[in-house]
């Protein structure tokens, strides 16, 4: 008999057991979660908690003290990823003595993105009109869309987005999150931290973090009545305040893995570090 039970996708990312140390002190503390595949989701929590830090693991340049991170199927940071994986650091990390359009024709060059590409990525992230105007001349939120720009080129399957609308007006953010829904649409896996818990509803699922440690792993609405609050932030405190934090689920599966270490990176920044 054929079993009608509908078969789980691989999630798209899956963390087990990561810990890392930076600077002496422990920073991530055996945090385990999966990310869905074709979804946005939410990383939040407060400065300092170690969103950047795990982050920095899921694309595979920073020192890992133990456990495992999992990407599309390989192990964070391999070569088989680099196109495949688009990342966004808080600080734009783009040439200020280049205009806009010639940053994207460089990195789509080093990527070896279609080269149609830099107009398309202009075009998505609102830019056209600046398209000849050197980087340096652009306002932060602006420069900051040039860095989302270059990690949209070639369309990796999965971006990682570190604070991607700070210091963005509520018009800017508001586009920024409808580009974040047509790309999940698409089949794109999202996840974008940031410590405005107000765009939290407009994730398909969030992971609160806190010191380290996964405070909570539900959809937006789970969280609100689980915790009985009427906003994310009253459920972060709700949680905080609680007898203890939720435990970080255990995966049950493993996905297949595979080799070494280097992430598409809008700087070509590589390598590890603490
Ligand atoms: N290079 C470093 N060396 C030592 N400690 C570090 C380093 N970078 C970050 N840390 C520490 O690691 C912890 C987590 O930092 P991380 O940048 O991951 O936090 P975050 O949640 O992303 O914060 P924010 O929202 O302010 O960006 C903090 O306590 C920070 O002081």
């Amino acid at each position: 008999m054929m079993n009608s039970s509908p078969v789980a996708a691989p999630p798209a990312i899956r963390v087990t057991g990561l810990t890392v140390t930076r600077g002496g002190n422990p920073v991530l503390q055996g945090l385990s979660l999966d990310v869905a595949a074709g979804s946005i989701t939410g990383l939040l929590g407060p400065s300092g908690c170690g969103k950047t830090t795990l982050l920095r693991s899921i694309v595979g340049v920073q020192k890992t003290t133990a456990g495992r991170v999992e990407v599309l199927g390989a192990e964070a940071g391999s070569a088989v990823l680099r196109r495949r994986v688009g990342y966004v650091t808080q600080a734009p990390s783009v040439y200020g003595d280049l205009s806009v359009a010639e940053n994207l024709r460089y990195f789509a060059a080093v990527l070896g993105a279609p080269a149609d590409d830099p107009a398309r990525v202009i075009a998505q992230v609102g830019l056209s009109a600046h398209r000849e105007t050197l980087t340096a001349r652009l306002s932060g939120g602006q420069r900051a869309r040039v860095s989302l720009a270059a990690a949209l080129l070639g369309s990796p399957e999965l971006l990682v987005l570190d604070e991607p609308t700070v210091g963005l007006d509520p018009v800017l953010r508001q586009e920024l999150w409808q580009l974040f829904r047509q790309l999940a649409d698409a089949g794109a896996t999202l996840l974008v931290s940031s410590h405005v818990m107000d765009e939290a509803a407009r994730c398909d699922r969030l992971l609160l973090m806190r010191e380290g440690r996964l405070l909570a792993d539900d959809t937006p609405a789970e969280l609100l009545s689980r915790t009985g609050a009427a906003d994310v932030d009253s459920a972060f405190l709700a949680l905080v305040a609680g007898p203890a934090p939720a435990a970080a689920h255990t995966p049950s599966a493993q996905a297949p893995s595979a080799q070494v270490p280097s992430a598409q990176a809008p700087s070509g920044k590589s390598g590890t570090s603490s």
